[in-house]
């Protein structure tokens, strides 16, 4: 998962998308925008999309969510022209689809717009090779050169060997993945997928996932993807569209739409969403409390301490790049033997985890250690932490970034920190480091 976020003009553009199924489409489509709803102008027509706009940039996966007959068939199926828009437009880099139709249609499409289906459509009397090579055999590239493309973008799939196996002999998933190398093989920049992973067995859907997100981490691709399944679109995608009843309720990121559903909808379909899968390290962490100098000393580590009633900090250098944790036992130690370097009782410098690293994976770790994890950017420098109260909270609970959450230290319950018991080394309101040790 490659979002491009910047400057790069959009991969595909939507504006005021209307598909209106029926005898006066026009019509409905007038009504709509006059403000009339979807019931108001069934006797019209079956309004499938109404007013969908929305950019997809280079690179991104896009997902389209929402339940069954919400829209989003209709919807992708507009992107690349299969439908014709009642209204709207949809441009591919510069060409606006809405106004092409017949050869410069297609063309287009060729060029940029592969579509991969849940159900695999594959040719059964055909070798996976040939299956693969298909769309290019259609094309009329010679056999030599589609038969190199086809071999490489099994490869790109994990179906090194298999081409000249027939579809029967294939499991679902590694037929699903012929579908997507015969897409991969048009070489178009935009990969339409509708519900492409909904007929395989989750553990191998799953497994899809993950080999998807990889892919497209490597090829680049500017992927849309419809699903029902919002698990899969919170996993998949960099942004997600969530349908309702041919309208676009809401556009976020899994994380937006995890924490600031935009409507009562959004919010019912979250509660089932496996968080864990979703919310990052940086989604949850909270500002560390007592961070530290390494140059600064081992008093004016106790003092910073002592001052932010904590029992340990995290300590950086002078870049704030994480070194390691001390404890206020071993800081009063050293200070008692007349010492000042720190740099001897550092702990689990290893320990840091990166802002993106999913709460799943932090699990194992978190279990490991009694203080929080230290979470660091890609310099390495500390941004925050994550207690294990907060991955706690978080599988059950919406989660604020910006700290609101009461961090508990073991043998603490909620409420109970009256000052009489440091807080662990959290601070639940962002905090500037104070002892001027920065
Ligand atoms: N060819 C058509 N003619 C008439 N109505 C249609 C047609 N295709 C779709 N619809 C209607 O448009 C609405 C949206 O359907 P669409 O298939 O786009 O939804 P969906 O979210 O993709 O659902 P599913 O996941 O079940 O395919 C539904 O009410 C459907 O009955």
């Amino acid at each position: 998962m490659n979002a491009a976020p910047g400057a790069a003009s959009p991969a595909l553009r939507v504006a005021n998308a209307f598909k209106v199924f029926g005898r006066r489409p026009q019509e409905a489509v007038k009504a709509l925008k006059e403000g009339k709803t979807r019931q108001d102008v069934a006797a019209m027509g079956t309004a499938a999309v109404i007013d969908a706009s929305f950019e997809v940039k280079p690179g991104e996966i896009f997902v389209v969510m929402g339940l069954s007959g919400s829209g989003k068939s209709t919807l992708i199926r507009m992107l690349n022209g299969l439908w014709t828009m009642t209204s709207g437009s949809v441009h591919i880099g510069d060409t606006d689809i809405s106004k092409i139709s017949g050869k410069r249609l297609r063309e287009v499409r060729q060029k940029s717009v592969s579509m991969v289906f849940q159900h695999f459509a594959l040719l059964p009397h055909r070798t996976v090779l040939e299956n693969a090579a298909y769309a290019l055999e259609i094309q009329g590239m010679d056999k030599k050169k589609r038969t190199e493309l086809a071999t490489k973008m099994l490869k790109t799939v994990g179906l090194e060997g298999w081409g000249e196996k027939y579809p029967s002999q294939l499991s679902g998933g590694m037929q699903q993945r012929v579908g997507l190398a015969r897409a991969l093989c048009a070489e178009t920049d935009i990969l339409l997928m509708d519900e492409a992973f909904s007929a395989l067995d989750p553990l191998i859907r799953r497994d899809m996932q993950e080999q998807l997100a990889s892919l497209q981490a490597d090829l680049g691709k500017t992927i849309i993807f419809i699903t029902h399944d919002l698990n899969e679109a919170m996993f998949l995608g960099d942004r997600i569209a969530v349908m309702k009843d041919g309208e676009i309720v809401q556009i976020g990121t899994p994380d937006d739409i995890l924490t600031h559903p935009a409507t009562e909808y959004v919010a019912s379909f979250v509660r089932d969403v496996d968080r864990t899968r979703v919310l990052t390290a940086g989604s949850v962490m909270q500002n560390p409390r007592a961070v530290v100098s390494v140059s600064g000393g081992a008093r004016a580590a106790l003092l910073t301490m002592r001052q932010q009633q904590t029992s340990g900090a995290f300590v950086v250098d002078r870049h704030r790049k994480f070194r390691g944790i001390v404890t206020d036992r071993e800081v009063m130690a050293l200070v008692d033997s007349g010492e000042s370097d720190l740099t001897g009782i550092l702990a689990r410098e290893d320990e840091a985890v990166s802002a993106e690293t999913a709460l799943n994976d932090l699990f194992g770790r978190a279990v490991e250690s009694s203080t929080p994890l230290p979470v660091v950017d890609d310099e390495g420098r500390l941004v925050g932490a994550v207690a294990r109260a907060t991955l706690l909270a978080a599988l059950g609970n919406v989660p604020s970034s910006t700290s609101s959450m009461e961090i508990l230290t073991p043998g603490q319950t909620a409420g109970s920190n009256d000052g009489s018991q440091p807080p662990g080394i959290f601070a639940t309101e962002p905090t500037t480091e104070s002892g001027g040790n920065l």
